[in-house]
């Protein structure tokens, strides 16, 4: 695509100089790593560094136009002066990747806790209604089978268009998308046509980012203020999925334009849960939808887990696929790698890595386990560094009312002491309260402990990391899996 074609999509601009020679763009990007010949290159001004201070580095890589919104020194090629270099980036890559979102069914699913475990179940049912699919989101982003690795849990803006398109090219019919409150807030999904868009829950996260509880719902109503405010295309049929019984949701039906579909298990939703059931291996509930009822045993277990399977069917459900075909899905589909993940063995006693690194993850995690827990529950615990400090206390005191054995450890301390970690998280217990907690900063320590010291029909509940497969302490990345450690100590005991 030529540079005077691409950049005719930004309205409001000043091209300096105006008669510049004109060029096929080969790449858009805001990253000087990436800069080929003939790149448009987009100074973003970061949270770490200003990508302005990057333009002598773009031009020495074959760069031959620059979008900035600050004053740069390019005495060679064309600047384009914007007002926003963050909604330009957004503007331009959408139209060099030949808008794709609009080419498939985009589902995006944001909310605090859930959206990895509802994309995957969204995934799973559209594969087998018979159709490619993508999937973007914490752990991967993968098309059809094939898994690439990714830095964040919504890619920036350039990668994601790319990523659509790709989809795109290879036949790819939906995706399923995780979108957190830090990308909509950094505007990383403006110019994606999403389809349908799911709410899942808000609770306490991310606030090192937001700040305040306020910022953060509001960056969460930015997918569903954003979704249904044109019908351009005839036929178009956005949705919007909320969970009312939480709060934000109720209030989320009143932002969005687009027709709502409802789900939940205390209030009057169109697609309700009731008598729910919960057991070691699964769950079972009555799913009612528009009031018909039907009887459902899932294997995936908890109380948060028959939200996440309701906003999978409502989403489903709204592209119009037939109910039997998804409760099939439904009955069938065993979790996601670290979210419950049970490790049971020969000798009675029973890990579960979950990805709980939130307050209410945690706490939900704790209450569903002791629903079925037939002796101790022990709990490994710690928080992340470079993280929101608030939820350190809240946590550890989670940890101690809803477990028999607190353990406290380390998760991620990415810069900080690891002692500092657990020393905030202690400051949420009373002196004697803290006494009733082990601490042993080192992770592999703290499972094995935990694994020593229970007994048969015990539960170890490891929280925090689920899927990684590493931990950062002191800015070092090392190999490190919740699941190996925990299969390894308990091979340590004797189990088989
Ligand atoms: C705080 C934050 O959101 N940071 C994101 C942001 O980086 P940044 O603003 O710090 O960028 P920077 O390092 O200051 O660089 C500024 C600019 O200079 C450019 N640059 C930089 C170096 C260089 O040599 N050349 C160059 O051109 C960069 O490409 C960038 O355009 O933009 C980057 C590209 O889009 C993101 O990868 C990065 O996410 C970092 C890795 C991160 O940890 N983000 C977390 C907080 C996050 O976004 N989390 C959410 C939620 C997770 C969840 O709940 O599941 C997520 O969606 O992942
Ligand atoms: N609907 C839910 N409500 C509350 N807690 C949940 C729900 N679903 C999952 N959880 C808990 O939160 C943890 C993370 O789940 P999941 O990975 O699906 O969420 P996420 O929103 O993708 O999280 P992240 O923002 O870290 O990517 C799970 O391990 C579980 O303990
Ligand atoms: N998406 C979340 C994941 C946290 C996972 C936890 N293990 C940690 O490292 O804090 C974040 O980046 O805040
Ligand atoms: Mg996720």
């Amino acid at each position: 695509m030529l540079a005077s074609k691409l950049i005719e999509s930004l309205r409001f601009k000043q091209v300096i100089p105006a008669d510049y020679n004109d060029f096929v763009v080969s790449t858009v990007t805001q990253d000087t790593r990436e800069v080929i010949e003939n790149s448009i290159f987009i100074a973003i001004a970061g949270s770490q560094i200003d990508g302005h201070t990057f333009v002598p580095d773009a031009l020495k890589k074959g760069a031959a136009m620059i979008i900035a919104q600050e004053k740069v020194v390019s005495p060679d090629i064309p600047v384009v002066y914007v007002e926003n270099t963050n909604r330009a980036m957004a503007i331009l890559s959408n139209k060099f990747y030949g808008a794709p979102s609009e080419a498939m069914r985009m589902i995006g699913v944001t909310g605090t806790n859930g959206k990895t475990t509802v994309t995957h179940i969204i995934e799973k049912i559209f594969r087998e209604h018979g159709e490619k699919t993508g999937l973007i989101g914490t752990m991967y982003r993968r098309i059809g089978d094939k898994i690439y690795p990714t830095k964040n849990t919504t890619p920036d803006v350039i990668t994601l268009q790319r990523t659509l398109s790709k989809m795109v090219e290879q036949g790819v019919s939906s995706v399923a998308m995780e979108v957190s409150s830090i990308a909509l807030v950094q505007g990383r999904v403006w110019g994606v046509d999403f389809d349908i868009a799911v709410f899942t829950n808000l609770t306490r996260d991310h606030l090192d980012y937001h700040k305040t509880m306020e910022n953060y719902a509001h960056a969460k109503s930015l997918l569903f203020s954003q979704l249904g405010n044109e019908y351009k295309h005839q036929g178009d049929n956005k949705v919007a999925i909320l969970n009312i019984d939480d709060p934000m949701g109720r209030k989320l039906e009143e932002d969005t334009a687009a027709p709502v579909l409802t789900y939940g298990i205390k209030d009057n939703a169109m697609i309700k849960a009731s008598n729910v059931v919960i057991h070691s291996q699964g769950t079972d509930f009555d799913l009612e939808v528009f009031g018909e009822k039907q009887h459902l045993k899932v294997k995936m277990v908890g109380l948060f887990n028959v939200y996440n399977i309701l906003a999978a069917y409502a989403a489903a459900y709204a592209a119009g696929l037939p109910s039997e075909e998804i409760i099939a899905t439904l009955t069938s589909f065993k979790g996601v790698k670290g979210r419950l993940q049970l490790i049971s063995s020969s000798i009675g006693i029973s890990a579960i890595v979950d990805y709980s690194h939130t307050p209410d993850g945690l706490l939900n995690a704790l209450e569903t386990i002791n629903d079925f827990a037939q002796g101790k529950v022990f709990c490994v615990i710690g928080c992340g560094g470079d993280r929101d400090h608030g939820k350190r206390p809240k946590m550890a005191q989670i940890a101690l009312k809803y477990s028999d054995y607190p353990i406290f450890t380390s998760d991620n301390p990415r810069s900080e002491e690891p002692q500092a970690i657990i020393d905030d998280m202690l400051a949420g217990l009373s002196i004697q309260e803290q006494s009733e907690v082990q601490v042993l900063t080192d992770r592999h320590a703290a499972i094995e402990y935990a694994i020593k010291r229970a007994q048969p029909n015990d539960i170890i509940l490891i929280a925090g990391k689920g899927h990684e497969d590493y931990q950062i302490i002191k800015g070092k990345k090392n190999h490190f899996d919740d699941v190996e450690e925990a299969e390894k100590a308990l091979k340590g005991r004797g189990a088989i």
